[in-house]
C-alpha cells in the first residue's frame, strides 16, 4: 500500500516503471484502477505528467499495453497517467441491453445528473479531482500537466482542457468525438447521463466550448482518413470550423489510410509526447 493507494502491478519498462494502482474514488463511490508510467528521470526529480483518456470499451490497460508510449515518455522524462473509462463494480449500472457504447467502459468523462447514472458516473470530477489527489505520493510535478486521449477519451481531453484554464499546458487527441451533441454515440450518452435538456449537453461539447475559451492552449488533433467512425461519430470538420470561427489555433492533421485502432495511435504517439514535452 502507498497511502490510500494499493500497488497491484509493477514492471520495468524502458528504464522506468510501469505501475498499476487500485484506490477508492470518492467522486465515483467505487473502487478504481489506474496506470502510471514513471520514466527513469523520476528516480532523481519530480517529472511532469501526461494524462491519457481512453475510448469506449477500454480500461486503464489498453493504452498501457498497446500504444507503445513508454519508449517516448522515457526519452522525454514525462510520466503517463491512464485512468479507467467508467466507474466499475457491483452496484454500478450498465447499459440495459449490454451495448458497448454506453454504461460500463463508456463514462464519457461527464458528471451524470440523471438517475440512476448520477450515483456513480462522475468521470469528469474523477479525472480532475480524485486522480490528481491519488498521485500525491509519487515523484510527479502535477503543476506541469498535459492531457490527451482517443475517441471518447479525445472528447474528454478536449472538454476537460477547454473547461479548466490553467490546469494543462497542452492538449491533444486521436480521432476525438468532436461534437457529442451531434453524433449517435454522444446523443445516447448525454441524453442518458444528463437528461433531455440539450442546453446542458453543450458544456461537454468541445465545438461549443472552444468558442468560449478564455485561454488558447497548444492543441494537436490527429484523425485517420480510413476511420470507420469518421463521418458519423467523430466529425472533425465541426471542430475545425468552430476553431476557425473562434480564432483558436488548432492543428488538425488528417492522416491518409489510418483507421481508428491502436495501430494508428502507436504510429503517432511519439509525436504527441514530443509535442506535450515541448510545452511541459
Ligand atoms: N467493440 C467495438 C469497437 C469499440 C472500439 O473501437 N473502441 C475503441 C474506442 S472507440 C471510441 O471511443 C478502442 O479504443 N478500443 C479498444 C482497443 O484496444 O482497440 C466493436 O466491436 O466494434
Amino acid at each position: 500500500m502507498m497511502g490510500a493507494l494499493e500497488l497491484v502491478g509493477e514492471s520495468r519498462c524502458f528504464g522506468g516503471r510501469q505501475l498499476r494502482f487500485a484506490h477508492r474514488a470518492a467522486s465515483l463511490d467505487c473502487d478504481m484502477h489506474f496506470a502510471v508510467y514513471l520514466p527513469p528521470q523520476a528516480e532523481s526529480e519530480p517529472v511532469p505528467v501526461l494524462y491519457w483518456l481512453s475510448g469506449l470499451t477500454c480500461n486503464d490497460e489498453n493504452f498501457t499495453t498497446k500504444a507503445g508510449a513508454q519508449r517516448y515518455a522515457s526519452a522525454h522524462g514525462v510520466a503517463l497517467v491512464a485512468p479507467d473509462t467508467s466507474p466499475r463494480g457491483e452496484g454500478v449500472p450498465d447499459d440495459p441491453e449490454g451495448a458497448w457504447d454506453f454504461g460500463l467502459g463508456a463514462g464519457f468523462y461527464v458528471n451524470a445528473t440523471n438517475a440512476p447514472w448520477s450515483a456513480h458516473y462522475r468521470m469528469y470530477d474523477y479525472v480532475l479531482e480524485d486522480l490528481p489527489a491519488a498521485l500525491a505520493g509519487l515523484p510527479l510535478d502535477t503543476s506541469r500537466a498535459a492531457i490527451s486521449g482517443h475517441s471518447m477519451g479525445g472528447h474528454g481531453a478536449l472538454v476537460i482542457a477547454l473547461r479548466n484554464p490553467g490546469r494543462f499546458r497542452s492538449v491533444s487527441a486521436f480521432a476525438p468525438i468532436c461534437s457529442p451533441t451531434r453524433c449517435p454515440w454522444g446523443e445516447k450518452a448525454l441524453g442518458n447521463y444528463l437528461g433531455d435538456d440539450r442546453a446542458a449537453w453543450e458544456s461537454y461539447d468541445s465545438t461549443c466550448l472552444i468558442r468560449l475559451a478564455g485561454e488558447h492552449l497548444p492543441m494537436l488533433v490527429d484523425q485517420g482518413e480510413a476511420d470507420g467512425f469518421l463521418a458519423e461519430q467523430l466529425r472533425p470538420e465541426l471542430l475545425r470550423e468552430a476553431a476557425q470561427e473562434a480564432g483558436y489555433p488548432l492543428t488538425l492533421r488528417m492522416q491518409p489510410d489510418y483507421d481508428h485502432s491502436y495501430y494508428f495511435i502507436s504510429t503517432f504517439i511519439g509525436e504527441h509526447i514530443a509535442f506535450h514535452a515541448s510545452h511541459l
